[in-house]
């Protein structure tokens, strides 16, 4: 009797969990063949593979313009065909403006209003009281605090740096973007260059540790396992930081309010937005938002930092031409501002190739797109389908609560978009070529109205971290630096596995 009940729950078991499997052939779409409770990512579940490998290998199992795939037992879609990306994060958004992630009100707020995760029509109202801290005014003003994160950076490495041979290059830029994050967002002096034991380092360091089993899992179930959320009741991140960061937040801003004291930070445009009461926003959603910019800001920023540095220690030609570069700049207009920055781009935009100086510098940026391109920090994008939606030119139905997803990681590799993919080569932006580019199979900060509020300041903080490293410091491989860079398997964004280990010398010594 018992075998036959046994019989009878793993009959039961099997059936629930595959009972969407035909799904996508009902409706005549191709699809990757699912397995019973993994579906089809299997490597993903197991944490074999980091997420955005995981549509990179599912990318490549098809040639048509969209693929129907299971997370678990969820039909899901992803697409391949740039037009049919263009429509859903631009022209059709209407049908495509949330996220899947899960919005756990009942027991976790704070996380439930973050940005990234908030549910239209929230999400529309927020992001249009958020949109004018990262206009181009607030970012210049917050660009002398990221000025003095790169001295304190560039500091640490001159005098605090035991071996030259072996610098984990990859911490060094977490330390300084937690400090920009610290300046800019929390008005506070994080110090992560001269206390090891800083406690915002340790704050950052927890909330996203891809090598830690549990954070690995919360992030995969967030925005991959819903009903897991639920039952366990689970929170996005480690209260205690969270009530950290918190508690910070809201003494700087009492302290701040009283005292009138103005350090150019997020806590002054918030004040000033408080006083001229525009806009506002308060309590718990507002600390939601300091949260999510230094959530969305340190780590993605510090990992975009570490790869261009990988790239420059392995291309050795193309770190000169970026030094000579910074150097003409230098010597021309002084020490590297914003202003510089942002000249160059507005010139290159309006007139192109005015002055050498000009050419010179729009290199640099090539490069970083080049960067971005072979690592975008957010491999993939991913929307859910709100209302029924029919693929145009087709007669495919995709049904309400579909979740979409779009491969950027993949995308940036395809040959027909990106020749030679695995060379970087960072002339396929450069003017002339630029044009050949289509630019929806190149999504570093994704595309529409949901796309990144942070690109610019994020842009900005990785340039001018990087350039007082190439300043002072030429990087070179070592023994530990990897032909190829291996990506952390339980990472939900691309995080280098080990970190980037290269050789720095000073830049004297070298010429
Ligand atoms: C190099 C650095 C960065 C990269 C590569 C990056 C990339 C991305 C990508 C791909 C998305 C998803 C866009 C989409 O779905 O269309 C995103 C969203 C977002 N990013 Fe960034 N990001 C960076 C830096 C930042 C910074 C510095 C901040 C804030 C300080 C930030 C805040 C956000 C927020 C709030 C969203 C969600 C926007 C919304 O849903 O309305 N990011 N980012």
């Amino acid at each position: 009797m018992m075998f036959v009940i046994f019989f009878a729950v793993l009959f039961l078991i099997y059936y629930y969990l595959t009972r969407n499997f035909k799904h996508w052939e009902k409706k005549n779409v191709p699809f990757i063949k699912p397995l019973p409770f993994f579906g089809s990512i299997y490597d993903g579940v197991l944490m074999r593979h980091s997420i955005g490998e995981v549509f990179y290998d599912l990318y490549y199992k098809s040639t048509k313009p969209f693929v129907g795939f299971f997370i678990l037992d969820k039909p899901c879609l992803l697409i391949r065909d740039p037009k049919l990306i263009k429509k859903i994060l631009v022209n059709d958004f209407q049908y495509f403006y949330d996220r899947n992630a899960v919005n756990n009100k009942r027991d976790d707020p704070i996380s439930t209003h973050i940005l990234f995760i908030l549910k239209n029509p929230d999400w529309r109202e927020l992001r249009t009281k958020m949109t004018p801290v990262f206009t181009s005014s607030k970012i210049k003003i917050m660009s002398e605090l990221i000025e003095n994160a790169s001295h304190e950076m560039t500091n640490y490495l001159n005098n605090h740096i035991k071996d030259y041979n072996s610098v984990e290059m990859r911490d060094v830029c977490l330390k300084f973007t937690v400090d920009v994050i610290g300046s800019t967002i929390f008005g506070v002096q994080a110090n992560s260059f001269k206390d090891e034991n800083s406690q915002f380092s340790s704050v950052a360091k927890r909330l996203i540790d891809w090598d830690d089993i549990v954070t690995a899992f919360r992030f995969r179930c967030y925005l991959l396992a819903p009903l897991f959320v639920n039952l366990f009741r689970m929170k996005l991140f480690p209260p205690d930081c969270v009530n950290f960061l918190k508690n910070t937040f809201l003494d700087i801003m009492d302290k701040r309010s009283v005292s009138n004291k103005s350090r150019n930070d997020l806590i002054d445009i918030l004040l000033q937005m408080k006083n001229d009461n525009r806009n506002f926003i308060e309590g718990d959603i507002l600390v939601s938002q300091a949260l999510m910019f230094f959530v969305a800001g340190f780590e993605t920023t510090s990992s975009t930092m570490g790869f261009a540095l990988y790239e420059f220690a392995r291309n050795p030609d193309i770190q000169d031409k970026i030094r000579n570069e910074i150097k003409d700049i230098s010597d021309k207009y002084g020490d590297i501002k914003y202003d510089s920055l942002k000249e160059m781009e507005y010139l290159d935009m309006c007139v192109k190739g005015i002055t050498n100086y000009g050419n010179l510098f729009n290199f640099f940026k090539f490069v970083i797109l080049e960067v971005l391109r072979k690592y975008p920090v957010v491999p993939f994008l991913d929307r859910k389908c709100n209302t029924t939606y029919t693929i145009p030119d087709t007669n495919v139905t995709i049904d309400k609560d579909t979740p979409i997803f779009i491969p950027s990681l993949a995308l940036h590799y395809d040959p027909q978009y990106f020749p030679n993919a695995d060379i970087f080569d960072p002339e396929r932006f450069s003017s002339n070529n630029k044009t050949g580019i289509d630019s929806f199979a190149y999504l570093p900060f994704g595309e529409g109205p949901r796309n990144c509020i942070g690109a610019r300041f994020g842009l900005l903080t990785a340039k001018l971290g990087l350039v007082h490293i190439l300043k002072e410091f030429v990087v070179s491989c070592n023994e530990k630096s990897n032909e190829k860079i291996k990506f952390n398997p339980k990472g939900m964004v691309l995080s280098a596995l080990n970190g980037i280990n290269l050789k720095l010398s000073k830049v004297e010594k070298a010429t």
